[in-house]
Formats: structure tokens, sequence, C-alpha cells
């Protein structure tokens, strides 16, 4: 078994395809050695990204794979396909490549740019306008509005999502993105982000992406691999591995200081962390929620309606009196669904300035995260996580 592939990944899922480096080494003409033995697999579908400072080996490492640089040594498969030995044009239309600032050609229109790919297949003239047209809407271009300019009358975002649109043309099983989104400002940048994690989902392609942004890193990678110079793998994990549990000081200093918050954003929701406050239903007495609050030491109640649903919440103040819980109970606006991470969560109770937050199950009431079992869950997220260093990368 190939240790350096995550149990669940098969080698093609859904079409993707899965790439490994065999003790790839790449030495240039002058002597400097830009990457050495390295041993790394993409599994298939997945999201990986390289990160680590510059000069150390990531786009070397990228552009080997679709042979812009030829290895010095070592194997590189697609699949099961040794690139190595592949026609490298062939090759090049099997993987989508997006770059910094893109790369479209700056005399041709969008809709010519995008179907690049397809037109060197030799793709008949229908299908090419079809394909361009879904493309475009999938990453979130206009073609009647944008497919007739020219790349230097878009802004920077929607260059790029018209160079991710190009990529994917002939529906390639890997993209390969080299620091595709830092040519934009940081609030487009998010939003490409969020775009293409969305695209992702939709389209599930191996991805390995080129970043020095260790924020990207967590923000978009199913998995991280650290590099440090010479192409060196100084962790390979996922982003709340990478965030709990750095393998060395090189990663630690890397990931910042402020890993503990970062991690906020990469850690999901365990129902087994939330807690059960008391819980009335609407249609009860005031005087039966007195009872329940009193008997658990508690000074609100969750209210719920008759289908579990949240309904609101119920302070001991205001369970004095007569008549019924509805009567009574304020509306809660600090809740998030079950699938919000730790930081959403966090967010949500500071914007409402609520002491917890409810967490459902579409509508249903799951129970409630405080900032104390919102540290206890931050905490224990890290437990069970063995590190995954490089030493367990090499096969
Ligand atoms: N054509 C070349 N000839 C000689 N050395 C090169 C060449 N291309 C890259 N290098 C060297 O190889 C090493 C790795 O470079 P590479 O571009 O892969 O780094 P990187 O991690 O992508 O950096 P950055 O984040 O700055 O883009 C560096 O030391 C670089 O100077």
């Amino acid at each position: 078994m190939d240790a350096t592939a995550p149990p669940h990944s098969p080698a093609r899922a859904g079409g993707a395809e899965a790439i490994r480096l065999e003790g790839v080494s790449k030495v240039y003409p002058d002597g400097t050695v830009g990457v050495q033995e390295l041993d790394l697999t993409f599994a298939a579908g997945e999201l990986t990204v390289l990160v680590g400072p510059s000069g150390c080996g990531k786009t070397t490492t990228m552009k080997m794979i679709n042979r812009i640089i030829e290895p010095t040594t070592g194997r590189i498969l697609l699949g099961e396909d040794d690139v190595t030995a592949a026609d490298p044009v062939k090759l090049r239309r099997r993987i989508g490549y997006v770059i910094q600032n893109v790369g479209l050609f700056p005399h041709q229109t969008i809709r010519v740019n995008v179907g690049t790919v397809p037109r060197l297949l030799g793709w008949d003239k229908r299908r090419i306008a079809d394909r361009v047209e879904e493309l475009m809407v999938l990453v979130g271009l206009d073609a009647d509005v944008h497919g007739d300019r020219y790349p230097h009358q878009l802004s920077g975002g929607q260059r790029q999502r018209a160079g991710v649109a190009r990529a994917l043309a002939a529906d390639p099983t890997v993209l390969l993105m080299d620091e595709p989104f830092s040519a934009v400002d940081p609030i487009v940048r998010e939003r490409l982000q969020s775009e293409f994690l969305r695209l992702q989902a939709a389209v599930g392609k191996t991805i390995v992406f080129v970043t020095h942004d260790i924020e990207e890193a967590v923000r978009i990678g199913d998995r991280i691999a650290v590099m440090s110079e010479g192409g060196r793998v100084e962790q390979f994990a996922t982003p709340a591995e990478l965030l709990g549990r750095p393998a060395n000081a090189f990663v630690a200093d890397f990931v910042g200081a402020d890993r503990g918050l970062k991690r906020l954003a990469v850690t999901g929701i365990d129902v087994a962390d939330l807690e059960r406050p008391p819980v009335v239903h609407v249609a009860d007495g005031l005087a039966d929620a007195r009872s329940t609050l009193r008997s658990s030491g508690a000074r609100w109640a969750v209210v719920l309606d008759d289908d579990g649903n949240l309904h609101g919440w119920l302070s001991l103040e205001r369970a004095e009196g007569a008549g019924t819980v509805g009567s009574a109970a304020r509306r809660m606006e600090a809740w998030v669904p079950r699938e919000a991470s730790l930081k959403t969560a966090f967010a949500t109770m500071l914007q409402h300035e609520a002491g917890w937050v409810a967490v459902l199950d579409g509508e249903h009431f799951l129970g409630v995260l405080t900032p104390e079992s919102l540290h206890a869950a931050l905490r224990r997220s890290i437990e069970g996580a063995a590190p995954e260093t490089a030493g367990a990368l090499l096969a």
C-alpha cells in the first residue's frame, strides 16, 4: 500500500486522478537545488496546497507536474501514467493551469480565451460555444456582458475567473494553480476563494495550489504541505492538524503565533461538544418552566416549539407570573447551523452579545455552545489528531 495516500482517497475519484511524486529532484543548470528527493501524493479530488517561504521550491514542484520544468531525477505519476514519459503537449491538455496574472491572450476575447483548449483538441464550433457558455456561468461571469470583451476590459477578479474557466474548459482531471489570487486585493481575494471552493465542491478536481500565504492555505486546502528550502516537506497535514499540532519549530513559526485563532476557522462543531441547557416548550405553563429552571439551577432555558425547533429562550426573571412560556419567551438570534465553523459560532456570539449560541440541524435544536464549551471544543479537536510529519511521507 502507498503510505502517502490518505486511506479514504482512491487513485481515481469521480474522474479525478491522484498525482504521485516519487524521489523527484530538480537541480538547475547553475547547480541550484530547487527540489530534492521529494515524495508526495496529491490525493484524487482533493485540493492540496504547497505553502512555504519564497524560494523553497513550490513553483518548481508544480511546474514539474506539467513538465514546464523537467525533473532531474524521479518519477511523477498522473493516475497510472508516468508523466515523465508522456508527450508534454498532450499532457498539458489533461492538466488545467492557472497562474498569477492569468496569462489570458490579450488580443483575444474572453470567449475565445476560454475556448482555447477545446479548439486545440478539435471540438466542433457548437460544442465549444456551449462549453464556453457553461463555464462562464460556472465561474460567475456573464457571457453576454463579458464574453466579447478583451482581458484588459475586465477587473482583476473577473480576469481571474476567466483564467479558471479556461483552465477547466476541456474538463482536465488535474488543476495546477500558481498563486492564482495574489494579484487582487484582499477583499476580492476572499470572494474568489469562496467562489472557488464552491466550484471545487461541484467539479471535484485534483488541485495543486501554490501560495506563500498561510491564511489562504488553511482557508482553501484539504491538505497542506509546508515546505522549506530545497523543497523539503516539513509537514503534510489537514489545516486543523497543521494549526493544532505543528510538527516542528519551522512549521510553528510559519503558521504564526495566532494559530489558535486561525484554528477556529477550520474546526467544525462536534455535536458531542454541545451543552444541553434546560429545555421548555412554547405551550408549557410558566409555573412548570420555573420549576424546571429551579431544579436545574440554570438562569435560562431554551424554548422549543412542538416539533423540537428553536423558538427562543426564557430567563428566570421573565418566567415569573402566570401564562405560557410562548408569551414570555424572547427570540433567539444567536444561532448557527451545525456545519458552521467554531469561528462563525464565536463571531455570532460576539455579534449578538450573547453568552451562548444555539446550534441547529436545519431548524432542529441540537444544543448550545458557550465560551467554555467552545474553548473545550477547540482543545478537543486536536487531541486525537496525530501529526503527519515529513517522515511519514516517505514511501
Ligand atoms: N531557472 C532557474 N535557474 C536556477 N535556479 C532557479 C531557477 N528557477 C528557480 N530557481 C531556484 O530554485 C529555488 C526554488 O525556486 P521556486 O521558484 O520553485 O521557489 P518558490 O517556492 O516557488 O518561490 P516564490 O514563492 O518566491 O515563487 C530557488 O532557490 C530559485 O532561486
